[in-house]
């Protein structure tokens, strides 16, 4: 059913879960659904695949491997109507210097109208994370889905000191 946001949430920290913890990184999980279809497009977690990868990063290179395509041709294979699922709201600015989740998703603007999200990003890395007013700026829906917060931050947290 349309508003399984909880579920597709529950989902998504099951997937964190997974991460190994690092004290460098929040251990997050992701999900990418076709909302036309409600079904699952691509999971993710932090550190899943190789690189210093993020779980919405993750989901996008999947869908590269899947389509054959690079991430800045995704958009030409990727359904019209998508949600993303994020534990903890997607970075504005990684410490790595690498292209933000925030990028990788404007790059679907038009094709990613929400994206929902367990927690805003602790501000232990970056000061102050821009993701939810650029996304909202590109018309995508930021929606925070409450109720998992104290479990998404211990998880997030897990390989901190
Ligand atoms: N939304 C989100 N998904 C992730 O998978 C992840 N690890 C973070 N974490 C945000 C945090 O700000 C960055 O992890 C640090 O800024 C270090 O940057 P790197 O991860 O080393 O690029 N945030
Ligand atoms: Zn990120």
């Amino acid at each position: 059913q349309p508003d399984d946001h909880k579920g597709y949430m529950s989902y998504a920290l099951s997937l964190a879960e997974q991460s190994p913890p690092k004290p460098t990184n929040f251990r997050v999980g992701a999900v990418l659904v076709d909302t036309t279809k409600n079904e699952v497009l691509a999971t993710g977690y932090t550190l899943e695949l190789e690189g210093n990868t993020h779980a919405e990063q993750c989901c996008f290179i999947k869908l590269t491997r899947k389509h054959g395509v690079d991430e800045e041709r995704l958009s030409e294979v990727l359904p019209q109507h998508m949600a993303l699922y994020t534990t903890m709201e997607p970075c504005s600015n990684r410490l790595s210097g690498n292209l933000p989740c925030v990028q990788r998703i404007l790059r679907l603007r038009g094709l990613i109208q929400t994206v929902y999200v367990g927690v805003m990003e602790p501000e232990k890395f970056v000061s102050e994370n821009t993701g939810r007013i650029a996304l909202q700026d590109a018309g995508i829906t930021f929606v925070h889905v409450p109720g998992l917060e104290d479990s998404i931050l211990k998880v997030a947290t897990a390989g901190h000191a």
